[in-house]
C-alpha cells in the first residue's frame, strides 16, 4: 500500500473501464484502489487481473460499489446514465472525486447530480481528451468570427457498439459553436433528417451520426459558405487518451471544493 490516491474504476470489464485499469496501473501518481461491475457480471468475485487475461492483480472485482469508494480518493466512472446516478450519491457519501465520461445523459439526468456536488467535486466531459477540448475554443472561436452565412454541421463517426447519438463529444462541439455565435443550441440543433426535410434553415446546427467498425471516435465540425469550407477535425486512434485525461481529472480533483466541473477547468484551457 502507498499513500498515492487510490482510484476506483467501475465498468471494469468495458473498453473503457479496461483502458483506465491499464492507465492507473502504469501510473506513478495514482494507485488502483478497486474495480466494479454490475451485480451478475462474471467478473464479480473473480481476480482483476486473471479476469482482464493476464496475471492476478491481488484485486477483487466487486458489485459492492459503496464498499470500494470508501477505500479510494477518486471513483473514474465511464458506464451508463442510470448507473451514473447512482454511482455520483455513493461517490458523495464515501467523499470521492467522482470522474464521469459516461455520455448519453439526458438533461434530467444531468440535474439529478448536482446534489451530490454539493457534498464532493464531479468533473464531467463528453471527451476527456486534450484534443477535442481544445477543438472545442477553436469551435468557438471560429463560430465567433463567422456569421449565418457560414453552416454548421457536426459530424461524428464512432464503432458499431455506441449506443448513444449523437455523441457527448458532437453535442460538446455544437455546445460550442451556439455559444461562439451567442445561441442557445437547443434552438438551433438539427439532429435529424430524413425524408422531405425542406431546405436547410440559416442559422442551425446540424449533426450526423455514422457508426461502422471499430472507429475509436472522429469529430468535423464543418463551416460551408457559398465558395469555401472550412474544417475543424480530431481524430481519436486510440482510447488511452481518453483514460489519461480522465486520471488526471481524478488527480486534479484532490482538495478541490465540490461543485461541478469538466475538462476545460481541469486542462486550464
Ligand atoms: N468522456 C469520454 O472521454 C469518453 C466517454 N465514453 C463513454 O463511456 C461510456 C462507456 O463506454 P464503453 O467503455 O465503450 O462501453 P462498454 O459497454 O464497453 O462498457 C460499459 C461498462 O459499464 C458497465 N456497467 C453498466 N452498468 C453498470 C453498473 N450499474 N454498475 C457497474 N458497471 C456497469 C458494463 O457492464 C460495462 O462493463 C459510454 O457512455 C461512452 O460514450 C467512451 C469513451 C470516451
Ligand atoms: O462511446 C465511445 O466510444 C466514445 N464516446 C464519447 C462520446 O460520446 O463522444 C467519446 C469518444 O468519442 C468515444
Amino acid at each position: 500500500m502507498t499513500d498515492l490516491p487510490g482510484i476506483v474504476i467501475t465498468g471494469a470489464s468495458g473498453r473503457m473501464g479496461q483502458m483506465l485499469i491499464k492507465t492507473v496501473l502504469e501510473s506513478d501518481k495514482a494507485r488502483l484502489a478497486g474495480a466494479v461491475e454490475r451485480t451478475g457480471h462474471d467478473w464479480v468475485g473473480r481476480d482483476l487481473g486473471e479476469a482482464m487475461g493476464g496475471t492476478p492483480l491481488g484485486v477483487t472485482v466487486t458489485d459492492d460499489a459503496l464498499a470500494a469508494f470508501t477505500q479510494a480518493e477518486a471513483v473514474i466512472d465511464f458506464t451508463a446514465p442510470e448507473a451514473t446516478i447512482a454511482f455520483a450519491k455513493l461517490a458523495a457519501q464515501a467523499g470521492c472525486v467522482h470522474v464521469i465520461g459516461t455520455t448519453g445523459m439526458t438533461e434530467d439526468q444531468i440535474a439529478q447530480l448536482a446534489p451530490s456536488a454539493q457534498k464532493t467535486p464531479i468533473v464531467r466531459a463528453g471527451n476527456m481528451s486534450l484534443g477535442v477540448n481544445l477543438l472545442m475554443q477553436l469551435t468557438k472561436k471560429v463560430a465567433a468570427a463567422l456569421d449565418e452565412d457560414f453552416d454548421i454541421e457536426v459530424i461524428e463517426a464512432h464503432h458499431h457498439h455506441k449506443v448513444d447519438a449523437p455523441s457527448g463529444t458532437a453535442l460538446m462541439l455544437g455546445e460550442a459553436a451556439a455559444e461562439g455565435r451567442g445561441v442557445k443550441l437547443t434552438d438551433v440543433e438539427d439532429r435529424a433528417r430524413d425524408g422531405i426535410t425542406g431546405a436547410r434553415k440559416k442559422g442551425d446546427i446540424g449533426f450526423s451520426v455514422i457508426r461502422g467498425g471499430d472507429i475509436v471516435g472522429e469529430h468535423d465540425v464543418l463551416f460551408a459558405a457559398a465558395g469555401e469550407r472550412i474544417i475543424l477535425r480530431h481524430m481519436a486512434t486510440d482510447r488511452a487518451i481518453f483514460a489519461r485525461g480522465a486520471v488526471k481529472a481524478a488527480l486534479w480533483g484532490q482538495g478541490k471544493a465540490p461543485g461541478e466541473y469538466d475538462m476545460v477547468d481541469v486542462l486550464g484551457l
